[in-house]
């Protein structure tokens, strides 16, 4: 698959002496849908900010759909949607209005039907003659994504989408999201909200003190660093756990009521058949058992502490 956006060696130093970049290269493909994640301050907006042409590097170079951001800002630019994490719309303008006059800011000529089709895919053409302070914050965030689509970027950058929006609306924005990329449409996304990232993502990108720490596909993420836990419920409480079940790793809950085992589900062997014959061996009657796998959270967690 061809790469659609090409950041080699990019770095920042704000004129403040903040370093929120360093060294960052990455590619990302034509169609995939990538979430970057990181704590607050890591460099996400800074990356974004700079591949949109709104922030100028210190070094490195980017190149969208081959076109470099800073000799061929034209033809670059052209190719890239940005919906801000901020929501700034003209509180009187009609929102069919601000559809069309972002498409002219970028020299295109009218195109009314496809102004239409933007519209009528993001549910926002009921409202097309709506003023934008008449709207609810989702359907601003959509207003704001029809103007990022308004001249047609393969390449739809995304700040936050969902930030302080509520579960229905994050879920709609999610199958906005995932209409887009039906569409051919690239997207990068920021966001901390890991569900999202997990739900959504093909391929994640982890950035902590401007470095980014890892970009893998998703599944492969989960999979590599993902524990799985297996939880087993007692029928009498036990007072303390008989050594050699703490040996294979059993670690007792605090209420006496459950003993819980993490195991790497990819390793050889698990240990879950030795530790279930010395369950038995030792008597301990199990009611019920239950096994989960780390959240994309806990391995996030675990990533950004170690970094530190
Ligand atoms: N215009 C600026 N001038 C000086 N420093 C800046 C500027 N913009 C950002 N920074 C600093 O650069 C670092 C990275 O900020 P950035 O906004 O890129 O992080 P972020 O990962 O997007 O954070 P958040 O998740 O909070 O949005 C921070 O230390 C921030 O204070």
């Amino acid at each position: 698959m061809a790469a659609i956006l090409e950041v080699d060696h990019l770095s920042k130093r704000y004129g403040s002496g903040t370093s929120a970049l360093n060294d960052v290269s990455l590619d990302i493909n034509e169609g995939e849908i990538v979430a970057l994640l990181g704590p607050n301050g890591a460099g996400k907006t800074t990356l974004i900010s700079i591949i949109c042409g709104l922030v100028v590097p210190t070094s490195g170079t980017v190149r969208v759909g081959g076109h470099d951001i800073r000799t061929d800002w034209r033809a670059a630019r052209k190719m890239i949607g940005l919906v801000p994490q901020e929501i700034a719309l003209e509180p009187f303008e009609k929102v069919i209005d601000c559809v069309r006059y972002t498409r002219g800011l970028y020299g295109l000529p009218p195109d009314e039907a496809y102004v239409e089709q933007l519209l009528r895919s993001l549910a926002l053409w009921d409202k097309r003659e709506a003023r934008t302070r008449e709207l609810s914050g989702g359907m601003k965030r959509r207003v704001l994504i029809a103007k990022a689509l308004s001249h047609r970027p393969k390449v739809l950058f995304l700040d936050e989408p969902t930030a302080g929006v509520d579960v229905t609306l994050r879920r709609e924005m999610w199958t906005v999201v995932r209409e887009l990329r039906a569409q051919g449409v690239t997207i990068i996304l920021t966001t901390h909200y890991l569900e999202e990232a997990e739900d959504m993502a093909d391929r994640i990108g982890v950035i902590n003190h401007g470095q980014l720490l890892l970009m893998r596909p998703k599944s492969e993420l989960m999979g590599e660093f993902g524990k799985k836990r297996l939880v087993l419920d007692l029928y009498e409480p036990m007072a303390t756990l008989p050594a050699e079940l703490a040996e294979r790793g059993l670690v007792l809950a605090p209420d006496g009521m459950s003993m819980i085992y993490d195991y790497d589900s990819h390793a050889d062997r698990t240990g879950i058949t030795r530790l279930m014959a010395e369950l038995a061996d030792k008597g301990v009657a199990v009611r019920d058992f239950a096994t989960s796998q780390s959240s994309l959270e806990d391995i996030f967690m675990s990533l950004v502490e170690e970094d530190a």
